[in-house]
């Protein structure tokens, strides 16, 4: 429960009162307009005539049925602000942990999955409010006065609703806990993998439809829905029988109150009107207190999904701020000094790296595949700290600096181009919100993708697509490089921008790099530096294997 109880605690306490106080009066609105018409249409049929005793019933019945529904409204509204508000936040923090340990813990972890969390779980948890606390605060306070009439009118039936009661409200939603845990973790977890999957086939929806991979793609499916299926089919012969058992403890209690408030009707000690009032009323009450069962079906899927949110906040970061982290040096001279480096679980990446790029300086990054040239990258922007040896900007070891100052000290345009589903004019103001529209023009242009200004429908407004679906990957890249360069940070870092562009176009955006980098330093991973122009010092990585040692071939300089 505490677990749970974390969910909720941050909805504020007036908030919270209110709507408690609201559901209740909802309540017992209902157990009143119930018991008050049984009283009328009894005391209708005993004394017609009597019309002092007539009209306030008469208006009781009014006022509890135009109350219930405004009470109704009022506590709808203020649950479901309360509940927004709590989505809210546990949204907002969900993204804040995984943008926390972002991107190295996030490798190997499924995109469909992490959004599974983001998305259903957390939506999952308005029903932490909503369906587990509210109704079992309202249930126990709707308890407590229809107990405290009851009891007035006869101890004895007072005492049977109690028992029915802890039945309905305690007994029934353990069991109910207990009996539909399986199939609640069960649930979660199917949805989870279908979340998964469906992201990654629609990611692979080409190679699968091409390669011969649909009918295999269409079984794997089938079973994640049975596996769906069975485990809602499951929970729902938990939840089944309990909402029946809710009904049947009702209907125990109107006859509970039949038979022993008929009693005092027939010895005379109790005014017969009472008896339609009390069996009403107590069947009325069961609205809170049976509701309790079935609501508590939904506990174990809660708690799932309250485990995989909370799986996020948990989740160990590759790097964090140290305490007493300080802000970047005025001097931002990068240098690797015999910088050795593995992924975990994986031999040497980098041995002994040595090289220096100093302000306003040039360097370009070759070596085979798979040398390393993207992990040095990597370990710049400090997504990794190295293994071995120091990588630090001004003679400060990075891990000594606020990661947010030390990242916001380069522009870095990935291997993996990252187009955004937008228009071409949103990707590029991701970098500067100020840019002006020539300014993009004349970027765009600069790079070469001033046919691609032309052809895309609206120009600057084209739209793009989903990771840039509507665009070549050499526009893809080129837009990648085009807002790295739009960014006023001191130190580019370009990963093969080149990669997918023929050499005509490869020279004319390298040229552009060379001309606006300016005072910037660029540090650019390239398989072609023969395209480079003047300017420019070669850093060689040697290939994984043979582990000669990795060094500058430059001259120092
Ligand atoms: N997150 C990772 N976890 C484990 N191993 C990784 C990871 N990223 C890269 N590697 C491995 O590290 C090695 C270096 O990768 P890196 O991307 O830095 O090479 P590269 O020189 O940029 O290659 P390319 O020229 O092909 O882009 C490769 O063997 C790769 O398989």
């Amino acid at each position: 429960m505490s677990g749970l109880w974390r969910f909720v605690r941050g909805g504020g306490r007036a908030r919270m009162l209110g709507s408690v106080l609201l559901g209740t009066g909802t309540v017992l609105a209902s157990v009143g307009l119930l018991a008050v018409s049984g009283a009328l249409i009894s005391e209708a049929a005993l004394e017609p005539e009597s019309l002092l005793v007539l009209l306030p019933l008469i208006t009781s019945v009014r006022l509890f049925g135009l109350s219930r529904a405004a009470l109704r409204y009022a506590e709808r509204l203020v649950s479901h602000d309360l509940t927004f508000r709590l989505l809210g936040g546990v949204r907002a923090q969900a993204l804040d942990h995984l943008a926390r340990v972002a991107p190295a813990a996030l490798i190997g972890a499924r995109g469909g999955d992490l959004l599974m969390r983001v998305r259903s779980d957390v939506d999952e948890l308005q029903g932490v409010y909503l369906r587990l606390f509210a109704p079992a605060l309202v249930a126990a306070l709707v308890a407590l006065v229809t107990l405290g009439l009851l009891w007035r009118v006869s101890p004895p039936l007072a005492l049977v609703t109690a028992g029915l009661y802890a039945v309905a409200g305690v007994l029934l939603p353990a069991m109910v806990v207990r009996a539909a845990a399986p199939a609640g973790q069960a649930q979660n977890a199917a949805r989870a993998e279908l979340g998964a999957a469906t992201l990654e086939a629609l990611h692979g929806l080409p190679d699968l439809l091409t390669g011969g991979g649909r009918p295999a793609a269409e079984r794997h499916f089938g079973r994640l829905l049975s596996a769906l299926e069975a485990a809602e089919v499951r929970r729902a012969r938990v939840t089944g029988p309990a909402n029946a058992a809710r009904e049947a403890l009702g209907g125990l209690g109107l006859v509970a109150a039949l038979v022993l408030v008929g009693q005092g009707v027939a010895a005379g000690t109790t005014p017969g009107p009472l008896l339609a009032a009390a069996a009403l009323g107590l069947l009325a009450s069961f609205e809170a207190v049976g509701n309790l069962g079935s609501a508590w079906a939904t506990y174990s899927a809660l708690r799932a999904a309250a485990d995989r949110v909370e799986g996020l906040r948990t989740l160990p970061p590759a790097v964090q701020d140290l305490p007493g982290a300080a802000g970047v040096p005025a001097d931002l001279t990068l240098r690797f000094e015999a910088v050795t480096f593995r992924y975990p679980g994986r031999d040497d990446v980098l041995r002994g790296l040595n090289f220096t790029l100093a302000p306003g300086e040039r360097v370009a990054l070759v070596g085979p595949s798979g040398a390393g040239k993207s992990t040095v990258l990597a370990l710049a922007l400090r997504f990794w700290d190295p293994s071995g040896g120091h990588v630090s900007l001004g003679g400060v070891d990075l891990r000594a600096l606020a990661l947010a100052d030390l990242r916001a000290c380069f522009a870095w345009a990935p291997q993996q181009a990252e187009v955004f589903d937008g228009t071409l004019r949103e990707n590029l103001l991701l970098a500067d919100r100020e840019a002006a529209d020539a300014d993009l023009t004349a970027l765009l242009t600069d790079l070469g993708l001033d046919t691609l200004l032309s052809r895309l429908p609206g120009g600057l407004d084209g739209w793009v697509g989903e990771f840039g679906a509507r665009l070549s990957a050499g526009e893809r890249a080129r837009l990648s490089a085009a807002r790295a360069l739009l960014r006023p940070a001191p130190i580019l870092l370009l990963d093969e921008p080149t990669a997918h562009l023929d050499p005509a176009n490869a020279r004319r955006l390298l040229r552009a790099v060379e001309r606006r980098a300016g005072g910037q330093a660029a540090l650019l991973v390239t398989h072609q530096p023969d395209l480079l122009g003047a300017g420019w010092r070669v850093v060689q990585l040697a290939g994984p294997v043979p582990r000669a040692r990795q060094a500058d071939l430059s001259p120092p300089g």
